[in-house]
């Protein structure tokens, strides 16, 4: 379906008024040629109609000559802004910066959210950020959930396909996604609702099993047969199974960088807006499929790198996996059973 420009329009208002855009405010709009225009135009019309102080900065796309495929998430690390000092200063001077050409996983993100701008990422297609338009719902289950999480010194996942996978926590923070950037140097996404952290550095272990079903990216693919990840101190050190293992394998070989391998951001699904089936539904260059990352439940790890929250893996190779009906405990407590949310009672939407 599509959306149309004055509910795109009336949805930012939404979303920009949640992140407290007033006319005390500046809002910067940070795009490149591939920027789709009608989130610019919406985000641009809506701020001003909040009265806040407008402007845009537009970079020139970054392309890394190894990078593959048009999946912003798919090369990490550098980007259009990298080393554009002039550009990055313009951006720092901002309280919000609504971001249509990702930064995300950049140090440059790091520094700018140090000086206390927000950043709201906005990259989906209008008809997926339609179907998840954030509310506070959102944000008190999520951060429901992060008060569990950000106490918790290990987290454990099992599943019926015969993950069993161990990481100790406590050396990073919590990271929420609710959809809005209403805090001071805070980051978000518009469309999510999930949380994550980070396992402590070289600690993780286990298996983890991808089963039919679960979902990789940035290859937006539906695993049709199992993959198995052994998971050695915080590495994963065997990737086995059939076409699929091997196709994840040459993909991460091709980074040549032993650093991809390391095991990045790990947490859970809390968004019921977004939908397994969805990417089923999308090409492969409709955005980042945030669906496969927010669904209700889902157990979404990945790999790569670590240096939004001050790790040392600064790597390009960013895989998110998202695994259904996963048994998820956080310390002592049962989160999520075989997909379904089952605590903190207030981080439930169902
Ligand atoms: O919202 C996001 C998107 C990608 C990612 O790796 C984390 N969070
Ligand atoms: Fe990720």
């Amino acid at each position: 379906m599509a959306v149309n420009q004055s509910q795109l329009g009336q949805m930012f208002e939404q979303v920009l008024r949640l992140s407290k855009v007033d006319a005390s405010q500046s809002v910067a709009i940070l795009k490149s040629h591939y920027s789709d225009a009608r989130t610019v135009q919406a985000a641009t019309d809506a701020a001003l109609r909040l009265g806040a102080k407008v402007y845009c900065v537009e970079l020139p796309a970054f392309n890394h000559p190894t990078a593959m495929g048009n999946d912003m998430t798919a090369y990490c690390g550098d980007t259009a802004l990298t080393g554009n000092i002039a550009a990055q200063r313009a951006l720092e001077a901002a309280d919000l910066i609504v971001d249509t050409m990702m930064l995300l996983h950049s140090p440059e993100q790091e520094q700018i959210l140090k000086t206390g701008t927000r950043i709201l990422l906005a990259v989906e297609p209008p008809e997926v950020l339609a179907r998840m338009l954030p509310n506070e719902e959102d944000k008190s289950r999520v951060l429901a959930a992060a008060a569990v999480l950000e106490k918790a010194r290990m987290m454990t996942v099992k599943s019926p396909a015969g993950s069993d996978f161990r990481a100790p926590l406590g050396q990073y923070p919590t990271v929420t996604e609710y959809g809005y950037a209403d805090e001071p140097g805070r980051w978000d996404h518009w469309p999510s609702g999930f949380l994550f952290t980070w396992p402590n550095e070289d600690q993780a272990e286990g298996v983890l099993v991808l089963d039919v079903g679960d979902i990789l990216l940035p290859f937006k693919s539906y695993a049709r047969e199992r993959i198995t990840l052994e998971i050695e101190k915080g590495f994963v050190t065997h990737i086995h199974g059939g076409f699929e293992a091997e196709y994840l394998r040459d993909y991460m070989r091709y980074f040549n960088d032993p650093e991809v391998y390391g095991i990045s951001h790990i947490g859970w699904g809390l968004q019921p807006r977004a939908q397994w089936t969805a990417m089923g539904l999308h090409d492969k260059n409709d955005g980042m499929c945030m669906d496969a990352r927010a669904f209700y439940g889902n157990f979404l790890f990945s790999t790569g790198p670590n240096t939004e929250v001050g790790g040392k893996r600064k790597t390009p190779c960013h895989m998110d996996i998202a695994l259904r009906r996963c048994d998820i405990k956080v310390d002592d407590l049962l989160v999520v059973a075989e997909g379904e949310v089952v605590a903190p009672e207030a981080s439930r939407a169902r």
